[in-house]
């Protein structure tokens, strides 16, 4: 992105200038106070929202004005792990992770779905509905759903926001590993302590929103 600026509702720019580049395969980390606009930032990346100025490009398009159609095909590269995981209560687990392959008019191949329960260790809850899952086990799912289009990049606000810090390392290891398999990940998080957990595991780029404005944290987290 290249010198974004965003307001709400056309209002006051609650982010200008914003000059970012995610690069292939990068694990980054948005942090920043609570407000200082990390959610937003993260639906401009995936063309929930629109910039007020500047461009943003994504996968050598341009999002400002994009149609329909290459914005779902766009969404369909970049995986979203929200901060409050919705799922459809009447329906499985498992084909709640599926719902994105549907929706994508694609076939569930069987033994790749069973692969993925198994990799976020929820096999055990495949028929289970969402309503008997614990906080951990939801973002688990969420996670699962994020990756079942193979995304390249994927965008996680606050995974672990509910989770002790057992079930949250437990979740960064899965973004870890998906990183290490070469997707770019992005996790917005103000828990400084998980990132200083996660990287001394992995390579990360620490960005930081402060007063509207976006600066590469320094070593001194
Ligand atoms: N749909 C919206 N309409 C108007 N204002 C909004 C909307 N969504 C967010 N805001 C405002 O924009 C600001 C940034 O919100 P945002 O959710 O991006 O921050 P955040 O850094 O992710 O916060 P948190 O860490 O608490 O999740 C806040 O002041 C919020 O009230």
């Amino acid at each position: 992105m290249q010198d974004v600026g965003f307001g709400y509702h056309g209002g006051a720019e609650l982010l200008s200038n914003m000059t970012l580049s995610l690069q292939p395969g990068m694990f980054h980390f948005l942090t920043g106070p609570s407000g200082s606009g990390k959610t937003t930032l993260l639906r401009l990346l995936y063309a929930d929202l629109l910039p007020t100025s500047g461009q943003i490009h994504a996968f050598g398009h341009d999002l400002v004005g994009m149609g329909r159609d290459d914005i779902a095909a766009l969404r369909r590269r970049v995986g979203v792990v929200h901060q409050d995981t919705q799922f459809l209560d009447h329906l499985p687990v498992a084909e709640n992770i599926a719902l994105p392959l549907n929706v994508a008019g694609r076939e569930v191949d069987m033994p790749a779905l069973r692969d993925l329960l198994g990799w976020v260790q929820l096999s055990q809850l495949a028929r289970a509905l969402p309503p008997e899952l614990s906080g951990g086990e939801r973002q688990r799912a969420a996670l699962a759903r994020a990756v079942i289009l193979s995304p390249d990049l994927i965008l996680a606000d606050e995974p672990t926001g509910n989770l002790d810090w057992d079930m949250s390392m437990r979740l960064m290891q899965l973004l870890i590993e998906l990183n290490k398999s070469g997707k770019s990940v992005v996790v917005a998080t103000h828990d400084l302590n998980l990132i200083r957990a996660t990287k001394a595991q992995v390579a990360a780029r620490v960005l930081r929103i402060a007063g509207g404005s976006l600066q590469l944290a320094g070593a001194d987290l």
